[in-house]
């Protein structure tokens, strides 16, 4: 078992292994006294590991509820959070209980944002069964919904007591939902680490066999240690830039690459293009409008498509400029009538850089 030391406003680990779940209860006893937790869950990971976690966390003392909803970006809004806090409210859980986030990146961010105002502040702990939530979503402390103009408008920043990938999970994971924390890790290559890159590129067929891949493929492939140590990297990157900037006021802002517009194609989609398919159309369009208009040594735009084709990722984007601006008007990179957009130099290396908004479209434009 690998462990990641995080060292935020919270201090918690990370642990990355293998058949963890089984033993949540006894992980989770070790940083929160046991009392009442609330597993919250959505209706499609209920049905694959509520079951191992309730039971893990029965044996190690707890008493245990379960708050499930239904699967999907359109679950990720105040009215989810809100049902979750009644539901605790009724069932008089206090400030020494916890949550217990079972699933992706979309429950870790409910269930955590509801943990962070349950009572000004409850403990909770995540627990990723998608690639994304391992990589990325289950670390650094980010919670939050979407609201009507746009993704990820209402949040918090509150850190987890722990983290527990068990990357068995991955198993039964479609390989569409693979590919959404795929794009997140080709992220973490592209902006700090080019050997990440290389890696991804270079184990792309073994590690995640082809949008045909069986089942069986799938679990054969997930079974490889390269796997783990991808984690690993990941959340390593990741841990160190939250651990400068847990707040998003500056080098935290890199992890945003393809960020801007991939939100703005999930809005304008209406969510039905997911968030890792979304960034990755995001960074290719990024790459390309900062190499058209002279804001980067190298067309970075023509490895990403590389890498992207490599692993089946639709690139072509269905929204115009006008659309996309739009939306991307609201991104949280925004201050006044500058926004702040995530740029590659080369690959492995990314930069900040501030535009005036009404160059956002232009930018835009050039990338599509
Ligand atoms: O943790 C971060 O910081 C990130 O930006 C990671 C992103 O991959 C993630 O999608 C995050 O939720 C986006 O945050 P937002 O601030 O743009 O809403
Ligand atoms: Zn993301």
């Amino acid at each position: 078992m690998e462990k990641i030391q995080i060292n935020a406003s919270r201090k918690y680990e990370m642990l990355i292994g293998r058949d963890l779940l089984t033993n949540a209860g006894k992980y989770i006893s070790e940083v929160i006294e046991p009392g009442k937790v609330c597993i919250v869950t959505d209706d499609v990971v209920s049905g694959i590991y509520k079951d191992t976690v309730f039971n893990s966390l029965v044996a190690a003392g707890f008493e245990v509820y379960v708050f499930v909803f239904e699967h999907g970006e359109k679950s990720k809004n105040i009215t989810t959070v809100s049902s979750i806090l009644e539901y605790m409210a009724e069932n008089d859980f206090t400030r020494s209980d916890a949550i217990a986030a079972l699933g992706g990146g979309i429950t870790g961010d409910v269930a955590g944002f509801a943990a962070s105002v349950f009572l000004r502040g409850i403990r909770f702990v995540q627990l990723p069964t998608t690639f994304l939530a391992a990589v990325d979503s289950s670390v650094g402390g980010k919670t939050g919904v979407n609201l009507k103009g746009g993704k990820n408008l209402a949040g918090a920043f509150w850190q987890p007591s722990l983290v527990l990938c068990d990357c068995n999970t991955f198993s039964t994971l479609p390989y569409e939902i693979f590919l959404d924390g795929v794009a997140e890790a080709i992220k973490y290559g592209a902006i700090i680490n080019r050997e990440l890159f290389d890696t991804l590129m270079l184990h792309n067929h073994d590690l995640f066999p082809s949008s045909e891949a069986s089942q069986k493929d799938i679990e054969n492939n997930v079974s490889s240690d390269v796997l783990i140590e991808i984690v690993n990297q990941c959340v390593t990157i990741k841990r160190d830039i939250v651990m400068e900037d847990e707040r998003d006021t500056g080098v935290r802002q890199l992890l945003n690459f393809g960020h801007t517009i991939g939100h703005a194609v999930e809005k304008c989609s209406n969510y039905a293009i997911t968030h890792g398919h979304a960034v990755a159309i995001g960074m290719f369009i990024v790459s390309k409008a900062s190499y058209k208009l002279g804001l980067c040594k190298m067309d970075c735009s023509l490895e990403i498509e590389n890498m992207l084709n490599k692993f089946n990722f639709p690139v072509a984007c269905p929204f115009t400029a006008a659309e996309l601006t739009q939306v991307a008007l609201k991104d949280k990179k925004r201050a006044g009538k500058s926004i702040t957009l995530v740029l590659p130099d080369y690959i492995g290396h990314c930069y900040l850089k501030k535009i005036n908004i009404e160059d956002l479209e232009t930018f835009i434009s050039a990338g599509l």
